[in-house]
């Protein structure tokens, strides 16, 4: 940990905040340089390819892994030199089965109540009728779908101000996906808690979060709110004028698909001058990026600046 590395000043009450972090396993990179902060009672979305580095950020962020290069702060705190008092105030869910199968829900309860000084014994007795689960039921003979409901029952019930969530909904049918879902939106609306939340499911993610940060190789490529994406970007659709099929070249424009005829391409709203670009190629139409279609153009993007930084130092 560097002290003079200082986190960004600009946010008042930040949930999460992360600065210059980085971590490599056996000379690999799996963190670059992060920097991220969640503000306090947002719904902030981590999304990325696999192996973007989502799950080693969110390791540091419960103190399973110590910073050796970088700050990070959760409510204030550092959650390696204060586990407990870091731990006693967030909820963690991670989609990996890792509850003991031979325990008893009740038991689960009981066990994890002793943890949580706010644990909340009426809303614990809520949430085990919202999910149809039963005290004496062994979680060896819950579903997937079951566990992961008694997950999330014992990582909500002490009304945590930050709700951790790592690709939760991962082979988990659609009505389980739900109940977390609205677990998380029942969280943020007990008020300035939060909720951060790692997901390869882009239109659950751009049906909960306010905030979405993209994970590509190791690095926040972007942050972006739902409403800076629509006020950033927009897709056009268009034809070359004279018929080829090579992919069309324009500054500033980028994320290429084609379909037929026509091309697709993500563009900045500012940077597009639509009567330059007019003169050139036949403009179909305009229309708002989808969360799904930016994550596809960024990475895509970010992999080719990439390919060709690595040319240049060839
Ligand atoms: N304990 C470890 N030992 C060695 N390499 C690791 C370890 N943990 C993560 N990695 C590597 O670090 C990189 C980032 O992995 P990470 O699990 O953080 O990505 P992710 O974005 O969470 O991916 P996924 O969506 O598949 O879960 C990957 O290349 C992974 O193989």
């Amino acid at each position: 940990m560097t002290d003079a590395i200082q986190p960004p000043s600009f946010v008042e009450t930040a949930a999460v905040e992360v600065t210059g972090l980085s971590r490599s396993f056996r000379g690999k990179v799996a963190l670059d340089e992060v920097s991220m902060v969640v503000p306090s009672g947002t719904i902030f979305g981590l999304v990325g390819l696999n192996g973007a580095g989502k799950t080693t950020l969110i390791r540091h962020l419960i103190g399973s892994l110590k910073a050796t290069h970088g700050r990070v702060r959760v409510l204030g705190d550092d959650p390696v030199a204060d586990p407990e008092g870091v731990l006693k105030r967030i909820g963690y869910l991670t989609e990996e089965d890792s509850l003991p199968k031979w325990i008893r829900v009740g038991e689960l309860i009981d066990f994890t109540r002793a943890l949580y000084p706010t644990w909340d014994e009426a809303y614990a007795a809520q949430l085990c009728d919202l999910f149809s689960l039963s005290r004496s039921t062994k979680l060896s003979s819950l579903s997937k779908g079951g566990r992961a409901r008694a997950g999330l029952l014992v990582a909500i019930a002490h009304r945590p101000e930050l709700l951790i969530l790592d690709e939760p909904s991962s082979g988990l049918d659609p009505i389980a996906r739900r109940d977390i879902l609205e677990a998380i939106i029942r969280t943020i609306n007990d008020d300035g808690r939060t909720v951060l939340f790692s997901s390869h499911l882009l239109d659950e993610v751009d049906r909960v979060c306010d905030h979405v940060a993209l994970m590509h190789d190791g690095r926040i490529i972007e942050t972006t709110t739902s409403n800076d994406l629509s006020a950033s970007y927009i897709e056009i659709v268009f034809r070359n004028r004279v018929p080829t099929i090579a992919k069309p070249q324009f500054d500033g424009v980028f994320g290429w698909q084609a379909s037929g005829d026509e091309w697709s391409a993500v563009v900045k709203s500012d940077a597009f001058d639509r009567n330059v670009f007019a003169s050139t190629y036949e403009l179909i139409e305009t229309r708002p990026l989808s969360l799904e279609r930016w994550f596809a153009a960024r990475v895509s993007r970010s992999a080719a600046d990439a390919a060709k930084e690595e040319l240049a130092n060839v």
